[in-house]
């Protein structure tokens, strides 16, 4: 087990441990969010297909913002010119912000990577942008996040082993800037350090160690969910989880299904956040207790049962799958709201279900228990 991080003030509290998995709480200047977490993304300032209230009520204490999209629309200072994302928005709980450079690198044109930043064409005007570490904390504290995050350089796998060991050196150089750049910021709000180094064990360790080494009020492991195998993700955060503090949160970006999540927190993992909920619902694509079901399929035309009548969430247990599949299929929007909503709430529910093991210290039981059920499938 990793030692302690007794470097910046440490706002995470562990309060159980069932193996390698944790749970706990992380206290930031606009709430508690409760640990393992998944955070639902609202990219550019909204849940799409979905109200705020129904996002609280599904059991979410935090949501992602992306910086890319809101530095580019409607812009940092405009949001911080009306008071920070809470206000703007009307979420008025915990917020993490990415950097904004790993959407650079998957929507903008023109983008390229120097030591200083990456410039590149935004994706709307084509005006020409700059985005430097410090600039990515600027617009992070102009957006008021609770957690931001370093600006790093994610190498999509697979990649030479070259590649991955440039990226994930500009990366911890970047991490230097990123925290010397945040160092301003009010007591309370957090920096997140992320983890480069690709599908290879040796360029994780030195990644992990020179962020703890610079010391940051948490941990990302990043480069992940970027085309490997689930297989290759799992090992690679055998490789990292130990080598962070044990004593601070870990959030693994990008990631993922149900299956990918419950893996991970055997393996000591701590935060998610991935669009694959909200995503899948506008596709026609549910998540529940018993694994995914698509309701393009026409199998659901003529059926008047509920994707799970014993559902905590309403729309779960009170829509017809005939309905459901109507919708979809006439592309109503009703339907991809439904379906987002329906989606995010099983992903609070699978968390909700994940913390409790873990206090009571029946995580293996749940784990076992769970898989089963999704390997049931659909009846
Ligand atoms: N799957 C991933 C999703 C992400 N949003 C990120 C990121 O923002 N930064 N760095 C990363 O490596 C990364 C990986």
């Amino acid at each position: 087990m990793s030692r302690p991080d007794t470097g910046l003030p440490n706002h995470f509290e562990l309060l159980a441990t069932d193996g390698a998995a944790r749970t706990g709480r992380l206290t930031t200047p606009h709430g508690v969010v409760r640990t393992p977490a998944f955070m639902p993304v609202g990219t550019a300032g909204a849940m799409k297909g979905m109200h705020w209230r129904e996002v609280r009520d599904a059991g979410a204490d935090i949501v992602l913002g992306n910086t890319y999209h809101l530095m580019l629309r409607p812009g940092a200072e405009r949001i911080a010119a009306l008071g920070g994302l809470q206000r703007f928005t009307g979420w008025n709980g915990p917020m993490l912000t990415d950097s904004g450079g790993f959407q650079v690198m998957s929507l903008a044109d023109l983008r390229k990577v120097s030591e200083q930043a990456v410039t590149f064409r935004s994706h709307i005007d084509g005006a020409k942008v700059e985005l430097s570490p410090e600039r990515s904390i600027e617009v992070q504290r102009l957006l008021g996040s609770d957690i931001a995050m370093q600006m790093d350089e994610c190498v999509r796998l697979p990649a030479e082993r070259d590649d991955i060991d440039r990226a994930m050196r500009l990366s911890l150089r970047w991490a230097e800037r990123s925290k010397r750049a945040f160092e301003s910021a009010p007591d309370g709000y957090m920096l997140f350090g992320i983890v480069q180094g690709g599908d290879i064990p040796q360029l994780r360790h030195a990644s992990a160690q020179g962020l703890v080494e610079i010391g940051f009020h948490g941990y990302a492991i990043g480069g992940l969910a970027v085309g490997e195998p689930q297989a290759v993700m799992l090992a690679m955060i055998d490789e990292t989880a130990p080598a962070l503090p044990s004593d601070r949160p870990r959030y693994l970006m990008g990631v993922g299904t149900p299956d990918d999540m419950l893996e991970a927190v055997k393996r000591g993992v701590d935060m998610f956040d991935c669009v694959m909920p909200t995503r899948n619902g506008r596709h026609g694509v549910a998540f529940t207790r018993f694994g995914q079901v698509n309701l393009r399929n026409a199998r659901h035309a003529d059926d008047p049962r509920p994707l799970d009548e014993e559902s905590s969430w309403p729309s779960a247990r009170n829509y017809a799958r005939a309905y459901l599949h109507h919708l979809v299929k006439a592309g109503e929007t009703l339907g991809a709201m439904l379906l987002s909503e329906i989606n995010i709430a099983y992903y609070q529910f699978l968390m909700q279900g994940i913390r409790d093991a873990i206090a009571r210290g029946t995580f293996d039981e749940f784990y076992q228990r769970t898989r089963e059920d999704w390997a049931r499938g659909d009846i």
